[in-house]
């Protein structure tokens, strides 16, 4: 059994989930002592959301970003280990994953690219840092992402099984989706939008970061034949392996199907639809896709779907994802299978060090792409 930190800030900017967990990567055990989700410091914030969907930038900006970024991440990690009485010369490393800032795997030159200096943050906290975990499994011809898939496997091992299927379900910014056929891991992808359309869209009529408990959403009405032009888009029949980000999934990305919309309907933009009759679509949209995406594998076998991420607080998105269920498939918390629904990525990163500190190959190359199995992350000792 040996310590490790996990940290994750995903594609939601939402701060920071930061996780202390004793695995045992061997025996296949891992406890969560601590978990921590501060949110990011003001500037800090104001110039990620710059960066993520302004991406024409000076390089300075890039680089002051990633150094503020770090000593947010070392902040995240000493007030945690000074809250818990932990020592860290006790922790055997932090598994970081950085800021997605740009993800393009299907380019001609495929690249990822998640902001982090791992040198500093290993100085800061006196901790040896494993970083940079998408990069070998992309030089192995991978999309890099999702990482989460061979996590859940080995999360899931002890969890009761009643069912042909069991899918464990990420609603983040992106939504990711681990489909089990029973012990087997037979698919592992990005389903499409999560939360980011839903915040984007809440952000651009509302002054605060995203639509809490889904009310303002919940005095919408979905309208079908919009969700019909929004999953229109390919990247929904796309096969796998397939991974994506705010990059394709954005505002712009929106506009051009109301648009679509608009011109198929003849209405105009501003007296139709509106606004939160748009964000409820939205909800279905990412609803709909989740659903659609597992039914390919697991068409009408009984079903287990486990959902988590910060989607589950969402009550009309979680009340819209039930109500598109087909009877095979019964939903469920990961909480209820006593796991904390937000702390499952800093987790994956806790457990991805743990790998790599034991030279265990941690990505799922049938489901990214990559043509071997291979040892994720870089190293960075703090001596
Ligand atoms: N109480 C709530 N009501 C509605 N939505 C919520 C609530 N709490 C969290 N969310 C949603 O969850 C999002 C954060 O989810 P999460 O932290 O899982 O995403 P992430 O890790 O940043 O993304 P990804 O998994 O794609 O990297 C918020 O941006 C918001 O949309
Ligand atoms: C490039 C990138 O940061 N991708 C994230 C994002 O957030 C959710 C989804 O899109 C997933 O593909 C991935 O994160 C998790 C941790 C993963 O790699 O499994």
């Amino acid at each position: 059994m040996s310590w490790y930190i996990g940290i994750m800030s995903g594609t939601s900017l939402d701060g920071i989930d930061v996780a202390l967990c004793k695995i045992d990567v061997i025996n296949g055990s891992m406890e969560t002592r601590a978990f921590h989700s501060p949110p990011f410091p003001d500037e800090l914030l104001a110039k990620l959301t710059v960066l993520c969907t302004k991406p024409i930038q000076h390089l300075e900006n890039i680089g002051q970003t990633q150094q503020l970024l770090t000593k947010a991440y070392a902040d995240a990690v000493n007030s945690l280990l000074a809250k818990e009485n932990v020592d860290p010369a006790t922790i055997s490393a932090i598994g970081c994953h950085g800021q997605t800032i740009w993800h393009s795997p299907a380019s001609t030159l495929p690249f990822t690219w998640q902001l982090l200096d791992a040198a500093l943050l290993a100085r800061l906290c006196n901790i040896n840092v494993i970083h940079n975990f998408r990069a070998k499994d992309m030089a192995y011809g991978g999309q890099g992402a999702p990482l989460v898939p061979p996590f859940h496997q080995w999360l899931c091992k002890d969890f009761p099984a009643h069912f042909q299927y069991r899918v464990l379900v990420n609603i983040g910014g992106i939504a990711n989706v681990s489909i089990f056929d029973k012990e087997k891991l037979i698919a592992g992808f990005d389903t499409g939008p999560g939360n980011t359309l839903l915040d984007m869209w809440y952000q651009r009529h509302n002054i605060q970061m995203y639509d809490k408990n889904g009310a303002w959403a919940s005095t919408g009405n979905y309208h079908r034949a919009l969700l019909t032009q929004l999953l229109s888009d390919p990247y929904f029949v796309q096969a796998a392996p397939k991974s994506t980000g705010r990059e394709y999934f954005n505002l712009a990305w929106l506009n051009q199907y109301l648009d679509q919309y608009y011109a198929v309907t003849s209405k105009t933009k501003d007296t139709v639809l509106a606004p939160q009759d748009i964000q409820r679509t939205l909800s279905m949209l990412t609803a709909q896709s989740i659903i659609t995406s597992i039914q390919t594998y697991t068409q009408n076998a009984p079903t287990q779907l486990i959902v988590c991420g910060g989607g589950t607080h969402n009550q009309q998105l979680y009340a819209d994802l039930t109500n598109v269920l087909p009877p095979s498939i019964a939903v469920t918390l990961l909480s209820s299978l006593g796991h904390d629904v937000d702390a499952i990525e800093a987790m994956a990163f806790a457990w991805l060090a743990a790998c790599h500190e034991s030279g265990i190959p941690s990505n799922a190359p049938s489901l990214t792409g990559a043509n071997k199995a291979v040892v994720l992350g870089s190293k960075t000792n703090y001596k």
